[in-house]
């Protein structure tokens, strides 16, 4: 696992409430230490072979490239969200599925569904109910550690696994990426930096994601996608992460060649999830990467 170590931040910043750069990779850490611990209890419970069993009996998993790309209009990727290390609480989401059903009537390519317990409150019960109710393309966002999270995640029904490359090493991230691949599903590889570009490109990834919200300092900028949009490679699928607060967001990634849009708070804060997915959706892809 590689957790890079934090910039520095100024005396206005710390004192804007965000948290220092050693803290927030602690934060990161603390993230990564506690979803071990949970993976080693359900490890305990559940073997590889399970898994691989399950998996035989799951059906296909869903083309989540061709529904990324199915339209000249950013594609949404809506997100399930409970809870934020950032925010703390964001939304008591009775039901998932509901929550699910609405951003599918909306438009959505696909929806994400944090299973992170500790720090998001989600669950794997949450993406079971979630897979049930929609059709479509099914993201499991949590912090991927090892290969059992990518067979857990197919065996759960999932088409789309989330690959942060600041938590893994080299052999790490092509091997996971190589599997979720033979498994049928797309990895979206999130990155936020040109080096950890360059690094997904190597691996192989297709799908690149770039997340504004900086995982060491949490802080997030919309500048972020702009700035490394100039880095990703003609032909990937790229994806804008985090801080979509309203469409003119949405607009501004459309017009540094964003393709996708993944967006958690504003739909669950907003009160209309299926109109705000519908407006984010009718954004025509305007830019030139
Ligand atoms: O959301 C956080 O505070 C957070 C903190 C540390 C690691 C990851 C975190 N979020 C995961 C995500 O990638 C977001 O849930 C997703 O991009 C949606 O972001 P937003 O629209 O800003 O809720």
């Amino acid at each position: 696992m590689v957790i890079a170590p934090g910039n520095t931040e100024t005396s206005a910043e710390q004192s804007a409430g965000r948290r220092s750069a050693a803290e927030s990779a602690g934060v990161l850490s603390e993230i990564i230490d506690g979803v071990r611990d949970d993976l080693a209890v359900r490890r305990s419970r559940t073997t590889e072979a399970e898994l691989s069993r399950r998996i035989a009996d799951v059906p296909p998993a869903l083309d989540a490239h061709a529904a990324l790309t199915a339209t000249d209009r950013i594609r949404v990727i809506a997100e399930v969200k409970r809870k934020s290390p950032s925010k703390g609480d964001l939304a008591a989401i009775a039901d998932p599925a509901e929550l699910a059903g609405h951003y599918r009537a909306g438009g959505a390519a696909a929806v994400s569904v944090l299973t992170e317990e500790r720090r998001f409150s989600g669950s794997l019960a949450d993406f079971d109910a979630v897979r049930r109710a929609v059709d479509i393309p099914l993201l499991r966002k949590d912090f991927m550690v090892t290969d059992y999270q990518i067979l857990e995640s197919r065996a759960h029904g999932a088409d789309i696994v989330l690959l942060i490359v600041a938590a893994l090493d080299d052999a790490e991230l092509r091997g996971m990426l190589e599997l979720a691949t033979s498994l049928g599903m797309t990895a979206l590889v999130e990155t936020h930096t040109p080096e950890e570009i360059a690094r997904a490109v190597s691996a192989g990834a297709r799908v690149i994601g770039v997340n504004n919200r900086n995982l060491k300092t949490l802080h997030v900028d919309p500048g972020m996608f702009d700035a490394l949009a100039s880095s990703l490679p003609a032909g990937c699928i790229t994806v804008a992460e985090s801080g979509i607060t309203g469409v003119a967001d949405v607009q501004r990634f459309a017009a540094a060649g964003a393709d996708a849009v993944l967006v958690g708070e504003a739909l669950v804060t907003g009160g209309a999830p299926r109109a705000a997915v519908a407006e984010f959706s009718s954004v025509h892809k305007t830019g030139n990467r």
